[in-house]
């Protein structure tokens, strides 16, 4: 059974890795990546300079997955700069730089430094913080995105990526495309984001369970599968030649089966990996080997982007 993955001109020996923001804020957490079965390592978003983030508490596990409002906090880009330059590039694990800057001045200034070094990284540009009090997330201002990803063509001349929020209208769906297929080098999109905004409630303390925004964070896990999905296949439907990176709701073999069947090129694991740790990543590729031999398929290949419908 092969899970390996060819693409961004390069094969990774699996096809699963951690979402940004879960398990790779500092350096020891990225190395336990590294280390782990991911075949990827994906780094916190950075922002120019470093954050603290949102008071705590600002994470809350439910049954059905997550709630976060953790506002951004990261060391800063020039420490994940930093890591990139000692980065073990000969691992064929790829290292992905999620970049959230306060401005679109700071997206730009930190892809042109990380062009000016010309590191193997690739970045993946944030379109999508819910977080960040004041700062709406770009990926719903069409207008802002579209001005955003011309000036990113400008600042970095490699291929880069893009991390959009969860979209639940067909005509959101066609107007990001619409604006995403403008850019060849807009290599792929990670579908998704949390879905922003939601509210979890504690009937015991009849309170709510974050402190920021008065409760309000961005879901994860179970909660996000149908809609991760949904824009995995709209996305891989309307953006011929990019990939489309599934992330939302990844807990077994089973979901990251799905986001493949649904045309994902790779499969991100958030929530799950949060609590589970890194050891999450042997597990879920063995029960996806294992799907993957009941159903008689070798490769990934075999399967991906041929959900049926009815
Ligand atoms: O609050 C965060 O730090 C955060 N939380 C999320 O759920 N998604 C994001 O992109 C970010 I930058």
């Amino acid at each position: 059974i092969d899970l390996s993955v060819t693409w961004l001109g390069q094969t990774m020996p699996g096809c699963l890795y951690n979402a940004s923001g879960v398990w790779c804020r500092e350096e020891d957490e990225l190395e336990a990546l590294h280390a782990s079965a991911a075949a990827a390592v994906i780094t916190k978003s950075a922002t120019l300079k470093p954050r603290d983030g949102n008071p705590e508490p600002r994470y809350c596990r439910t049954p059905l997955g997550s709630i976060n409002s953790m506002g951004l906090p990261n060391r800063g880009f020039d420490y994940y700069l930093d890591y990139a330059r000692r980065y073990r590039y000969g691992s064929g694990k790829p290292l992905f730089l999620s970049l959230s800057g306060l401005s679109l001045d700071d997206n730009c200034a930190m892809l042109r430094r990380l062009a000016e070094e010309g590191l193997p990284a690739v970045p993946e540009v944030n379109l999508s913080c819910p977080n960040v009090p004041g700062k709406p997330q770009l990926g719903y201002d069409f207008a802002a995105t579209a001005e955003a990803l011309e000036a990113f063509d400008a600042a970095y001349s490699g291929l880069y990526g893009v991390k959009l929020p969860p979209y639940f209208d067909p005509a959101h769906f066609a107007a990001m495309a619409e604006i995403l297929n403008r850019h060849p080098r807009l290599a792929f999109v990670t579908c998704i984001n949390s879905i922003g905004n939601g509210l979890v409630v504690d009937i015991d303390s009849e309170a709510v369970v974050i402190k920021p925004k008065d409760g309000l964070g961005g879901l994860g896990g179970d909660y996000v599968l149908p809609t991760a999905l949904a824009n995995v296949r709209e996305f891989f439907r309307l953006l011929p030649g990019k990939d489309v990176v599934g992330c939302g709701g990844v807990k077994s073999g089973r979901e990251a089966f799905m986001h493949i069947l649904a045309g994902a090129r790779a499969v991100q694991v958030g929530t799950c990996l949060y609590h589970e740790g890194p050891g999450a990543f042997s597990r879920i590729a063995g029960e996806l080997a294992m799907l993957m031999r009941v159903k008689g398929y070798r490769s990934l290949d075999a399967f991906r982007g041929r959900l049926r419908t009815l």
